[in-house]
């Protein structure tokens, strides 16, 4: 059983949603879950997981949220040495720069030494039809493959 960190940035809920969703399948296999409003957290936090989850909405053209920045400025801090990770998020096609926010944590993540074992999760709006929660679940699901594989490579 894995300890793993879902940490989460919403304003209206749907990426809350995402991380509910993936909080669900976490615990399908028995993985010790903790979800967490990321501005509520400090970077070192991270480090107390076996694994992490950054998840984000994007806002302004391209931008993180306010109540984010200050957490993802203070991770160039941070050595993640290997810790398993991933980065998700809700987005509009609308916008130029779609769920750039899921881009900025992934780049962060790694640039910290984070080993990155899944392309980032992005999702148009809001978790509405079958399919979307089936690509979540697929999402959670190979997390936890590659979590425990050293040598898979993300892709
Ligand atoms: C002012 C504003 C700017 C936004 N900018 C972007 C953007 O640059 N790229 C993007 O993919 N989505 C953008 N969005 C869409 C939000 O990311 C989207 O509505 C998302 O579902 C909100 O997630 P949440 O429910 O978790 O807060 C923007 C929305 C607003 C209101």
């Amino acid at each position: 059983m894995a300890s793993i960190l879902i940490a989460y940035a919403s304003m209206s809920g749907n990426t809350e949603e995402i991380a509910d969703h993936i909080m669900s399948v976490f615990e399908d296999y028995e993985h010790s879950v903790t979800l967490d409003e990321m501005e509520e957290l400090e970077p070192q936090d991270l480090l107390n997981y076996d694994a992490v989850l950054l998840g984000s909405y994007t806002w302004g053209d391209g931008d993180l949220p306010y109540e984010v920045e200050e957490f993802y400025e203070e991770m160039e801090e941070l050595d993640l040495a290997g810790l398993p990770a991933a980065s998700f998020g809700s987005g509009d096609t609308s916008y130029p720069k779609f769920c750039e926010a899921v881009n900025l944590f992934e780049n962060r993540l790694q640039d910290c030494g984070a080993r990155i074992v899944q392309e980032g999760f992005k999702i148009e709006m809001a978790l509405n039809v079958k399919e979307d929660y089936e690509r979540c679940t697929a999402f959670a699901r190979t997390f936890l493959d590659n979590m425990n594989s050293p040598n898979r490579i993300a892709t």
